[in-house]
């Protein structure tokens, strides 16, 4: 059972004057089309910074975070609301061990089974090596497990991005690495549509990151990133990607097993003829004998 709880956005207050402004700008955007709630999903490796993500939306430690192990072993649920509008994150544990996809994917969508859900964010770190073959996995797991059509409610969010490098410019690492998981994205989601770019975001959770004369935490190319991240978050709310319900039809969970009810017939006609129809016939032979036996 999932712990849920949903609190008041005490966490707005302490963000830096300039967010709360772009903040209250994009709710009012929300209230504007009638948006009275968000729900996000959260997916991606082992601690890649997930629950980090949590504790920035809400700009308060509502999630457990460690450096040393996994925190989040089942997926857990937050909310808060501010000015009559709610935020939900779904947390979810790490789904990928050595390199390969594990059953934490298969607990996460029949955790979600039954829920509405309007983004997902797929986490990944952007310092490090890439891991292209790992990426592949990742997306045709996430496909299979939510079919195609989760893809367009899908930002890819890249944390630890606060690097500096020395022979290539943030710009161009940024964009080879954004490019390549897109590409990766595209061809193995089997998402197809014309023209759609999955939105990608870069985050620095860790609290010494740089900051602006705001206050506001700042990447190395200078972007504000945590309004940058609501931005994106927002545009796709609003741009008529309609919330998704998970339900059974589209994680493939079946009802029953569709091949027992079709062959059950014909079992059960089988047994008739060749298990039972004997047996009374012999138990039939049996009772004549035994009657011809003891008859004067
Ligand atoms: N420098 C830096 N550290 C981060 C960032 N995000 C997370 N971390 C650190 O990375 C470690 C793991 O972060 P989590 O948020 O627990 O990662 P997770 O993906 O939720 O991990 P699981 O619970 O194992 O799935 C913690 O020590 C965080 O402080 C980031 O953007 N920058």
């Amino acid at each position: 059972m999932a712990t849920v709880s949903e609190k008041e956005w005490t966490g707005f207050q302490g963000l830096p004057a300039a967010t709360q402004i772009i903040l209250h700008t994009l709710l009012a955007k929300l209230r504007k089309q009638k948006v009275d709630k968000i729900t996000i999903v959260l997916l991606g490796k082992g601690g890649v910074g997930k629950s980090s993500i949590v504790n920035s939306l809400f700009s308060e430690r509502v999630a457990a975070v460690s450096a040393f192990r996994s925190e989040t072993l089942r997926p857990r649920q937050y909310s808060r609301s501010k000015d009559g509008f709610k935020l939900t994150v779904i947390d979810t544990p790490g789904f990928v061990e050595a390199g390969r996809v594990d059953a934490a994917l298969n607990s996460i969508r029949r955790y979600l089974l039954g829920k509405t859900i309007n983004v997902v964010l797929y986490v990944d770190r952007l310092d490090g090596p890439r891991e292209d073959k790992v990426d592949v996995k990742i997306s045709r797991a996430i496909s299979q497990a939510f079919g195609p059509q989760i893809w367009p409610h899908v930002i890819v969010v890249f944390t630890h991005a606060e690097i500096h490098l020395e022979d290539v410019t943030y710009s161009e690492f940024v964009s080879r690495r954004s490019a390549a998981l897109r590409n990766i994205i595209l061809k193995e989601s089997r998402f197809k549509t014309v023209n759609t770019k999955v939105p990608f975001v870069l985050v620095e959770n860790c609290s010494r990151c740089s900051e602006n004369g705001e206050h506001e935490k700042i990447l190395p190319d200078g972007t504000v990133w945590l309004p940058v991240l609501f931005e994106a978050l927002v545009d796709l709310v609003l741009g008529s990607k309609k919330p998704i319900l998970i339900d059974e039809k589209m994680i493939g969970i079946p009802k029953g097993n569709p091949l027992g009810s079709i062959w059950m017939p014909l079992v059960l006609l089988a047994q008739f003829v060749l298990i039972w129809r004997p047996i009374r016939k012999a138990i039939d032979r049996d009772l004549v004998e035994e009657a011809q036996r003891h008859s004067p």
